[in-house]
């Protein structure tokens, strides 16, 4: 079933509140990762603050509109910043994604990863071999990469939503966001997308900033985040010869953003 005019509204509501409320989006985030997230969501409209020592991210957290947690590059000094970030959000109320990075790849990094699914995240991102992983399947990752594809990953992505009680988002060539009771399948986006590094870390992000300002509408954020990833993608291979001129054009691309560039990346029910 379409939902395309539906959901191009709500996509493109939520942007533009997102553009007016500028979300201060607190980032625990890998080290290739952090400067692309930043630029990702200034170019949207949103407020990026890289904040991780355990010091302080606790008391951070209880000022940021959403907070996102991702275990690409970690060490048990980071893992208690992720921590104490996240007690000091669930204090304030306020939402938190998880990027569960190569979580399955390493002893240091599966119990990493148990330790954060036990403090309840609001919505996790990950790439299709990540989220079959975190069901509980086998699933054929390589390091960073997903070996699996997003269809594979459907069932997968339903059950982790309905034991964690969130909303997952599983990301590749096309995207499926759940609650574990509607699946949308979001369409577009960019081969040049996995050819350039931390583009899901951003999306996850990006991600938190749209559930910051949409309390209580989870699923409709991932499926905007995930939109507006699938829309910049579409516009910026329009002027790019490869990776390299690929990301500069998909940021000017998140910043001009038109609805009629959403339309052209159709959502549909997953039944
Ligand atoms: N082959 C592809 N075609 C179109 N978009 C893609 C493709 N692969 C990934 N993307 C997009 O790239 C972004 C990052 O997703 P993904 O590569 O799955 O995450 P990760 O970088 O964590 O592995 C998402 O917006 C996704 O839709
Ligand atoms: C290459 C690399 N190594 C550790 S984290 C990281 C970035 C992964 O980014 P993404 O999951 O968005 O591709
Ligand atoms: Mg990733």
């Amino acid at each position: 079933m379409s939902l395309q005019n539906t959901q191009l509204n709500d996509s493109w509501t939520l942007y533009q509140r997102l553009r007016e409320q500028t979300p201060l989006v607190q980032c625990i985030t890998n080290y290739v990762a952090m400067n692309m997230t930043a630029n990702v969501l200034l170019a949207a409209g949103a407020s990026p603050a890289m904040v991780h020592c355990a010091e302080e991210s606790g008391e951070f957290a209880a000022l940021a509109s959403a907070l996102s947690i991702n275990m690409g590059t970690p060490s048990p000094q980071w893992a208690e910043g992720m921590y104490a970030a996240i007690a000091g959000a669930q204090a304030a109320g306020v939402p938190w994604v998880l990027d569960p990075v190569a979580h399955a790849a390493t002893g240091f990094r599966r119990q990493l990863v148990t330790a954060l699914l036990a403090r309840r995240p609001t919505a996790i991102r990950g790439n299709a071999s990540e989220i079959i992983a975190l069901a509980g399947a086998s699933g054929q990752g390589r390091g960073m990469d997903s070996g699996d594809s997003v269809e594979s990953a459907g069932e997968a992505a339903r059950q982790l939503a309905r034991a964690q009680g969130c909303v997952v988002l599983v990301t590749g060539e096309v995207d499926l966001a759940t609650d574990g009771q509607r699946s949308l399948r979001i369409e577009g986006g960019s081969a040049l997308m996995p050819q350039v590094t931390a583009m899901g870390c951003a999306l996850s992000a990006l991600l938190a900033g749209f559930i910051g300002v949409a309390p209580g509408q989870t699923l409709a954020a991932a499926v905007a985040a995930a939109q507006v990833f699938a829309a910049a993608g579409l516009k910026a291979e329009q002027h790019a010869q490869g990776p390299g001129s690929f990301l500069p054009a998909f940021l000017d691309a998140l910043h001009l953003l038109q609805p009629s560039d959403l339309q052209r990346c159709p959502v549909s029910e997953q039944l």
